[in-house]
């Protein structure tokens, strides 16, 4: 099996160690069975999330030095700036803290109670702040992006026809913009084709309707669009990114993926009210619009982040590395979600564990399974994420899935080899895999802080 190899070496490194199967039957008890409350130490390879767990590269961490902490007016946060104008295109940018930051300002500034928010398929914390600030989210994302197995090549897409129908359903004044995600990650790191993207923009700007993209991964994007998209292979995916965002009206912007930080985001804009109306807000919740919650230093680490995020062959690699591990799990029969994501392989935990019903919490378990198995931790992305709707029922998504996310430039082909041959040693006996049920559930963002014991 041909390795591309990395495209970097090693500067400095961080011991990990394997734990014995009674330490993590210990750990996962006192974690309730939920992989987001085991501790770092007990976790041996770390597939959480890809989300503040990227390597920086030398060149950050020297850019670390350069941290210019002035209250206002920060070199980095210019610096930053220039960045943001010269890659995604976009003229005006408040930093935050980090992503859901950037969506609790857009949301605030941007909706007014009673508005839709339409996007392709929900994201948690991005819903989360939509229905805080009044509006009601509505998928329009094609039908395929809930089926795991339909393999087709961008599933992150719009469907136009769902879009239209509630432009003339609610009109257009209720609707303020359109959350476009490239990718979309609960889809399973599905990207968005450049035509829908065009066509999207177009029927939105139609109807005034704005489009703001959650970027988080739109390098990602940017490189499946090159892959998979017919006249794009002979361009670089920088080209490819900033033609992406000329569609688009803004974008928030979770640093910790695409911008290879483990800390930051930004809010950006062309609209100069948009961009007045949020430095109105971010310094209540963020801070100056110079640095909207972060430091200098960590500002000047985004902006060279997002300078390194479009090198051609570090994101060929990333995207090879992640499709690695989907491939050797396909071979061995382990049911995931295809075509393999940008940025995470995303395991079917409903066809993983037939023999158990979605509210057993199927995902889950399968997390808590892989994490006794193997010290890997994963992250459950089925019915305890979906939380539940306004009337207090259980969402049920079609998706009930356990996520694999591969940091970037952290883990090595050894690793992903450790990961894959663990799963399939579980997927072998799956059939003694019980259900769960929940002792303690949160009110909000359940998925988080929830416990759970076996059936
Ligand atoms: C597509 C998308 C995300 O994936 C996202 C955060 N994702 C996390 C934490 C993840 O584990 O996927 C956020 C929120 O970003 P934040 O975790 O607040 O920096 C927004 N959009």
């Amino acid at each position: 099996k041909m390795y591309v190899a990395e495209p970097y070496k090693i500067k400095v490194v961080e011991p990990i160690r394997m734990t014995t199967r009674a330490q993590r039957q210990a750990a996962l008890e006192r974690a309730g069975h939920n992989t987001f409350l085991l501790d770092s130490r007990d976790v041996y390879i770390d597939l959480l999330t890809d989300s503040g767990t990227t390597a920086m590269s030398d060149r950050q961490w020297a850019g670390l030095m350069l941290g210019d902490e002035a209250y206002a007016g920060s070199r980095n946060f210019f610096h930053l700036l220039e960045t943001v104008q010269e890659y995604y295109g976009f003229r005006y940018m408040v930093p935050t803290h980090q992503g859901r930051g950037a969506e609790h300002l857009l949301s605030r500034i941007a909706i007014k109670p009673g508005d839709y928010v339409p996007g392709n398929m929900y994201f948690t914390t991005t819903r989360a702040h939509q229905e805080l600030a009044g509006a009601t989210f509505r998928d329009v994302i094609i039908d395929e992006a809930h089926d795991p197995q339909a393999d087709l090549p961008f599933k992150g897409n719009v469907d136009l026809r769902k879009f239209q129908a509630l432009i003339e359903e609610v009109g257009a004044e209720k609707i303020p913009y359109i959350c476009l995600a490239v990718t979309v990650n609960l889809a399973g790191g599905q990207p968005v084709s450049l035509q829908n993207i065009r066509d999207v923009s177009e029927l939105a700007h139609r109807h005034g309707i704005r489009v703001m993209f959650d970027a988080t991964r739109c390098v990602e994007n940017a490189y499946l669009i090159k892959e998979r998209e017919p006249g794009h292979a002979g361009r670089s995916v920088r080209e490819i990114l900033k033609e992406m965002m000329s569609y688009g009206d803004g974008c928030t912007m979770s640093g910790k993926k695409d911008c290879m930080v483990n800390i930051g985001g930004f809010l950006a804009m062309n609209d100069p009210e948009l961009y007045q109306a949020a430095t109105q807000l971010v310094v209540l919740y963020e801070g100056m619009p110079s640095y909207g919650g972060l430091a200098g230093r960590d500002m000047e680490a985004m902006a060279l982040g997002i300078q390194e995020s479009v090198d051609d062959d570090y994101i060929h690699h990333r995207i090879m590395q992640v499709r690695y591990l989907g491939d050797r799990l396909a071979a061995a029969d382990v049911p995931i979600v295809r075509p393999v994501g940008g940025h995470a392989v995303f395991l079917d935990a409903r066809q993983f564990l037939d023999h158990l019903p979605q509210d057993a919490f199927p995902a889950q378990m399968l997390a808590a399974q892989i994490y006794l198995q193997s010290g890997v931790r994963s992250m459950e992305r089925g019915i305890v994420s979906a939380g539940r709707d306004r009337e207090g029922q259980n969402h049920h998504p079609n998706l009930e899935l356990v996520r694999l996310t591969v940091p970037r430039r952290v883990y090595t082909y050894a690793h992903m080899d450790v990961v894959a041959d663990s799963i399939t040693d579980l997927y072998e006996d799956r059939r003694r895999i019980p259900g769960l049920t929940m002792v303690y559930e949160p009110k909000v963002l359940r998925f988080f802080t929830a416990r759970f014991e076996p059936l």
